[in-house]
């Protein structure tokens, strides 16, 4: 069926008398989904119409006023003093998380290797996803690879189900209906742990600060000290509760999303052997027979191949499949053979990433994984509307450099040390959109070693 849906999405976005725009209902709220990049790129690139529309009101209540759902004065602001913590001598700074968290998870993974039974594989990268976003965002280890800290790793995984739950089923907006099933208690309570969890570790790091104002500590410095750092200064922007809101926000936008994205990276360099003989090619020329070596700045930009295959799959399978705004200001969508249509202020839009992306007028091979749509003539030649898996405009992912990063680092791990075969395909299996996508059936895969012992 959403196999069915998207090629009937597809066909309809392409159809020479289109604009690419098609209305629906979700319960009694009237959405506009947006399935052509140059339509979407009217929004993307607005000042004004930033805000998000009401679908995030559930996840509001975890994660809180944070950039990814603010709007107006408070996103700017907010906006402009976080992306200094983005900054690439900043990252920099991760890249050590990357590469420790990265071997950790080859540790843990050469147990299953070289069985003649395959296994899920997201689980193991959701994990490690999970270990590097603690780290780089709140400072501290939670050890879930090593099986450490249940409790917090299971609350988060079971907070984005219900957050979905809610969304996808409007009779779940009802509050008594919500509650009456037990997913509003269950909520509720496990809104309390996380967000307990992180404001106790605010609390710690902050004490911990004080400690060492006079002299310098030797800790490496997370995006939380950066913020610690920037309330100093700006407190009028900056509350205790404002940096408990964006620490979450990481949290949540910040390992779902790449452990989505480095897992069907494996899944599709699982299918194609030829495309991951080139991505070891390139490990081997890299590294040669070193196994332990920890990846540098240099090594990471000589992963040109493997950069290749992550974008293409960020195309593929978008972690983000979907993104929605409220407009602020009515829009004008100009059509070729038509009269324009309006899209009026207060309206809910759904800008269709996953569709857009699949546009034969800019992907020769539209529904194939073919990582050299990402060659430098293809990328050059190409409009910036029709890729966008980050979103796009002012709006668009603060995060980026961080994932492809990230993405580079962990995968390079796994491909210089296993050969991956899976056990299905797409587009026979086909990714299921929920807050961020999923695989349907998990990723089953069998890993053989690459070095001997
Ligand atoms: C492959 C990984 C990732 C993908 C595909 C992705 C995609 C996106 C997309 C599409 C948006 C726009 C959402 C919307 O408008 O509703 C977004 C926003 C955002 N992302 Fe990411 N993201 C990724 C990783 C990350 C990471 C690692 C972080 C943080 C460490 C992050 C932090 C954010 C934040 C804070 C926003 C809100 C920005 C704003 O509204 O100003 N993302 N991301």
């Amino acid at each position: 069926m959403i196999k069915q849906a998207q090629k009937w999405f597809v066909e309809y976005t392409l159809a020479p008398d289109s604009n690419g725009l098609l209305k629906f209902w979700m319960g009694p709220v009237p959405v506009v989904s947006i399935c052509r990049g140059e339509v979407a790129k009217t929004i993307f690139d607005s000042s004004t119409n930033i805000p998000k529309s009401s679908q995030y009101r559930k996840l509001k209540e975890w994660i809180g006023d944070g950039l990814l759902i603010s709007t107006g004065p408070k996103w700017r602001s907010r906006r402009k003093m976080l992306t200094q913590t983005f900054h690439f001598a900043v990252l920099k700074e991760y890249h050590k998380v990357f590469a420790s968290q990265g071997k950790i998870l080859v540790d843990v993974l050469r147990l299953r290797a070289n069985n003649t039974y395959p296994f899920d594989i997201m689980p193991y990268i959701k994990r490690c996803t999970l270990d590097i976003i603690c780290e780089t965002a709140m400072g501290c280890s939670i050890s879930s690879q090593m099986g450490s800290n249940d409790k917090y790793v299971e609350s988060v995984k079971r907070l984005s189900e219900l957050v979905w739950n809610y969304e996808k089923a409007p009779l779940y907006w009802l509050k008594p209906i919500w509650y009456l099933f037990g997913n509003g208690f269950e909520f509720d309570r496990l809104v309390k742990l996380t967000t307990d969890f992180t404001r106790d570790v605010i609390d710690e790091r902050k004490e911990e600060l004080k400690l060492h104002e006079s002299e310098p500590s030797d800790k490496k410095l997370a995006f939380l000290d950066y913020l610690l750092k920037s309330q100093t200064d700006h407190p009028e922007i900056l509350t205790d509760e404002g940096i408990r809101e964006e620490v979450d926000t990481f949290m949540f936008e910040g390992h779902d999303t790449t452990s989505s994205g480095i897992t069907f990276a494996i899944w599709f360099l699982g299918q194609y052997p030829e495309y991951q003989q080139q991505v070891q090619d390139e490990m081997d020329e890299i590294f040669g027979d070193d196994y332990e070596r920890y990846p540098n700045s240099e090594d990471i930009q000589r992963m040109i191949y493997l950069e290749q295959c992550i974008k293409e799959t960020l195309r593929l399978t978008p972690p983000v499949p979907f993104i929605s705004r409220q407009l602020e200001e009515d829009v004008l969508i100009p059509h070729a053979t038509k009269p324009p249509v309006l899209l009026p202020a207060g309206m809910n839009i759904m800008i269709n990433i996953i569709t857009i992306m699949k546009d034969a007028r800019y992907f020769e091979k539209p529904y194939e994984f073919f990582p050299e749509h990402f060659e430098p003539e293809r990328v050059n030649s190409r409009e910036a509307f029709a890729y966008v898996p980050f979103s796009a405009g002012p709006r668009n992912c603060i995060g980026q450099k961080f994932a492809l990063l990230e993405e580079k680092v962990v995968l390079s791990w796994i491909f210089r040390n296993f050969t991956v075969t899976s056990m299905s395909k797409y587009p026979e299996e086909h990714p299921i959109p929920e807050l961020i996508l999923k695989p349907q059936f998990g990723t089953q895969v069998l890993l053989k070693n690459r070095r001997k012992f």
